[in-house]
């Protein structure tokens, strides 16, 4: 990982090389801007880099839109194991989903995430891992982890491309990012 200047920092992952921008988040500063959607390179390097990395035991993968999706399906389809994706936003056919607030964002938005009934099910009594792009403060995760105990699933462990900040969470990632520049 390179520092390039205040407005970009340089990271490669496989022999894939990106400079990401930085963006002001609230008073925290700049901090480096991960996008994987519209990016299938650096989204198949970054989940084939993490295949080792998926813990022990872990039987269904748990992600939530949008930024982390594409890496959920790059990391399922080449492992084989299924995946089940929160939501954002209500959907109309929703039936009877789990609705779980994340107390605060990195991003500096407060959000609720959905997760469908039937897909709820497909965690019940299974070894489940958290797939992210970021784990920055952790309240995605912990609220992704709520999602898992509340469906009757167990957390097997945390997945993601980058860390960035302190979160205590037993985490397992490629690489760690500044909190700011
Ligand atoms: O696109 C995003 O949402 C995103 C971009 C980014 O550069 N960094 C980043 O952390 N995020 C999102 O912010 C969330 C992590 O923040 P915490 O909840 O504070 O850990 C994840 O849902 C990420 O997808």
């Amino acid at each position: 990982m390179t520092q390039l200047d205040r407005n970009s920092l340089r990271v490669t992952v496989g022999d894939v090389t990106r400079e990401l921008p930085t963006v002001r988040v609230g008073s925290v500063g700049r901090v480096p801007l991960v996008e994987f959607i519209g990016d299938s390179e650096f989204t198949n390097a970054a989940a084939q880099a993490m295949l080792p990395l998926i813990p022990p035991g872990t039987e269904v993968l748990l992600t939530v839109v949008t930024n982390a999706l594409p890496l959920a399906h790059e990391i399922s389809d080449r492992s084989g194991l299924p995946y089940v994706v929160a939501r954002k936003k209500r959907r109309t056919y929703m039936q009877d989903p789990l609705i779980q607030d994340v107390p605060s964002m990195t991003l500096g938005v407060a959000e609720t995430l959905w997760l469908d009934g039937p897909h709820a099910a497909r965690l019940k009594g299974k070894r489940v891992t958290i797939v992210q792009d970021v784990v920055a403060s952790g309240g995605t995760a912990r609220a992704l982890a709520r999602l898992v105990e509340r469906a009757g699933g167990t957390v097997a462990g945390y997945l993601a491309a980058f860390k960035q900040g302190t979160s205590n969470l037993p985490l397992t990632y490629l690489q760690e990012l500044p909190e700011s520049l």
